[in-house]
């Protein structure tokens, strides 16, 4: 039994056109309407809690004073977008967050008019809106007019490079764009670089202060082309800081820092920006992550993501776990390694807790790296560490890797530097959905000169690839693995180094060779199990690497059985290709082989359960049996015998 808030202003809301004939005081009203009902969605679909709960005022204020989806309101991140798709006719929906056939737990274009740009990875937002911006003034085809381009972006985004690059093209356009910077002094973690350090000065500073305690507007301190429509809009304007800061040596009219959590100060700000910008503006606004909600506003990290939680104490109602976590297992592994070795050093971009590495931190802080949301920077940092006579660690998510991919190739492939590259959550992930399943890293790594590339197919072996990568100073190796726990093998006391290119026979059989790569491994036997009932015993192996690949392994068993099947947690172009490739090279397609390759199909695969999720992409035990008998020519009749 779900405990709904009382939300009376809230429930007179079906779009933000309802809003509109709030009065000021009803929008306070408002906002606290749907911080409650915030709170109560998440505590019953679990997701991204504290950014959303510290935008509440900034999404009413943006909603009240412009008017989307003619306005192009878009949210960088968009983990935080949950009070925006509450406010935009999603309310009915909202408990259906990040589930299969539900609402994404980001904006999405083909969700709703009001999302015009679909997030997830952050960043975007500037280049996104000023893109919907020059549509916009060459009379572009937006469906909806000339509406204004708002982009809303955390301090933690703010830190990735592609950010200084769309504000730099903005600056050199002038044209109308507004920038809103969320700054909650928060990343995942707490924020880190020189960049949070400027931001945290320019509201610790006089300004803000007396910004604070003065009652009465200094509209001579705002920007000229403000002046005269805070006199006209007659709002109580406080002190502003007004130039010199990095935002103007970029081009844009910097305003702020303002009260983020205060409608006095937000609508007034907007009022006035929307009536009188000019050019690219930035909006400075002051919030906190996890904002009126006690649990979250105390967590380190401000609520940033939760399971389900019990809604008056906060505690996450989350399943037991039955084995380690396959992040926990790599961080546990690393600082064994790191205890004998201090050449080894580890580098994440902005998620130390995600990739395990806040472990590594606490134990060896001179040898990890934090280097905000930059997995450019962090590929090529590491890549320097690795020409410096250091040992590497590079953890980053498979889908975040893709962003540092041109750095993969020419700072570390083409240099053939011993970059050790740790790819958490490859595969599919679930609730976070297609933006962050890490279906691509295998195709766009294996098929480099010099790369090794190995797939975990359980967390001992994971124990055994950090070993390898550890003793692999010949050049880059990457070692995948996904998110959540392991299969509860059996932990070996050490890991061992893998013979490079050498696979291991899982179990004999005869007619058709199952090669797995990755944690499909143990569907794979379920598999196997299911087909010895048909009388039907296949050859099982686990491929371990994709580059280089076991050719000896791969050739007998294509010369020993009549077909030969690779299964693997990634697009096509990967370990199925590549053994394709090598079958080809060797004409053993000429002997009449028959090859399947099972991958995950040519789709983005909406959020639902992992397991769902690969049942969809047809890389689940049942699916796997049914290839078998295809392949073989046995109809899948109940269990009929070979
Ligand atoms: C390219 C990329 N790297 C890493 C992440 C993981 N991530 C999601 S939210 C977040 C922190 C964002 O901080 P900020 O922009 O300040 O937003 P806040 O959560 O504080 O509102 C990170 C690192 C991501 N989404 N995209
Ligand atoms: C919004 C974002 O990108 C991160 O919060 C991401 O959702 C974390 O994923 P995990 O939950 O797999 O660590
Ligand atoms: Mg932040």
């Amino acid at each position: 039994m779900s405990n709904r808030p009382d939300t009376p202003l809230l429930d007179l809301v079906q779009s933000p056109a309802d809003i509109k004939r709030f009065s000021d005081a009803q929008l306070v009203e408002l906002a606290h309407d749907l911080r409650a009902e915030t709170i109560s969605c998440v505590s019953e679909t679990g997701g991204h809690l504290g950014a959303g709960l510290g935008v509440v005022e900034l999404t009413v204020a943006l909603h009240a004073v412009f008017d989307a989806p003619r306005d192009k309101i878009i949210w960088d991140v968009s983990h935080q977008s949950y009070p925006h798709k509450i406010l935009t006719g999603r309310r009915d929906r909202i408990r259906t967050l990040r589930q299969k056939g539900g609402l994404s737990g980001f904006t999405k274009r083909s969700e709703s008019p009001y999302d015009p740009f679909g997030a997830a990875h952050s960043s975007t937002s500037i280049s996104a809106a000023l893109g919907f911006a020059v549509a916009r003034d060459l009379g572009g085809a937006c469906d909806t007019g000339h509406g204004d381009a708002i982009a809303v972006i955390g301090d933690g985004a703010m830190s990735a490079g592609m950010a200084f690059e769309a504000m730099n093209h903005a600056g050199h356009l002038k044209q109308r764009l507004i920038v809103i910077l969320n700054d909650n002094e928060m990343s995942i973690a707490p924020p880190v670089g020189a960049l949070s350090s400027y931001l945290s000065r320019l509201y610790a500073g006089e300004p803000f202060q007396e910004f604070k305690a003065a009652a009465k507007g200094a509209v001579s301190l705002l920007p000229p082309p403000f002046q005269e429509g805070a006199r006209r809009a007659k709002d109580m304007l406080k002190g502003l800081t007004v130039g010199g800061t990095l935002f103007e040596e970029l081009g844009f009219s910097y305003i702020g820092p303002i009260d983020g959590h205060d409608m006095d100060q937000l609508l007034p700000v907007l009022r006035t920006v929307r009536a009188r910008a000019t050019g690219p503006t930035l909006i400075h606004v002051i919030t906190r992550k996890g904002k009126g909600y006690g649990p979250a506003e105390a967590r380190r990290d401000g609520g940033h993501a939760t399971a389900k939680f019990d809604l008056v104490t906060g505690e996450q109602k989350k399943a037991p776990s039955n084995a380690p976590s396959y992040t926990r297992v790599f961080a546990d592994a690393l600082l064994e390694h790191a205890a004998q070795d201090d050449r080894i050093c580890a580098i994440t971009a902005a998620m130390p807790e995600g990739t395990g590495l806040d472990l590594f931190e606490q134990r060896y802080p001179s040898r990890c790296f934090d280097v905000g949301i930059a997995e450019q920077h962090a590929v090529t940092f590491a890549a320097g560490l690795a020409a410096g006579g250091m040992k590497p660690f590079c953890a980053l998510y498979s889908t975040f890797l893709q962003r540092g991919y041109d750095q993969v190739v020419h700072d570390v492939a083409i240099q053939r530097l011993p970059v050790r590259f740790a790819i958490d959550r490859a595969g599919l992930v679930g609730a976070d959905g297609p933006t962050h399943a890490g279906a691509f890293d295998v195709a766009y790594l294996a098929n480099l000169p010099g790369f090794t590339v190995m797939a975990a197919a359980d967390e001992a072996e994971l124990k055994h690839m950090v070993a390898t990568a550890v003793a692999h100073d010949e050049g880059p190796i990457a070692f995948r693995y996904p998110r959540g726990e392991g299969q509860g093998v059996e932990m070996p006391e050490r890991g061992e180094p893998l013979e490079i290119g050498k696979g291991r026979m899982i179990q004999q059989g005869s007619r058709v060779a199952l090669l797995s790569f990755g944690t499909r491994l143990g569907e794979v036997m379920k598999a196997s199990e299911a087909l010895r009932a048909r009388g039907i015993t296949p050859s099982v192996a686990d491929a371990r690497f994709a580059k280089p690949l076991d050719r000896d392994l791969i050739l007998d068993l294509a010369a020993r059985h009549e077909a030969l099947i690779t299964i693997e947690e990634g697009a096509v172009g990967g370990f199925g290709s590549h053994v394709a490739q090598l079958l080809a090279d060797h004409a053993v397609f000429d002997d009449g082989l028959k090859f399947r390759s099972m991958v995950l199909p040519d789709t983005f695969i909406d959020q639902a359960s992992p397991e769902d999720m690969y049942a969809t992409a047809g890389l689940d035990a049942d699916h796997i049996e049914a290839r078998v008998l295809d392949v073989l020519g046995i109809a899948r009749i109940g269990h009929q015998r070979a």
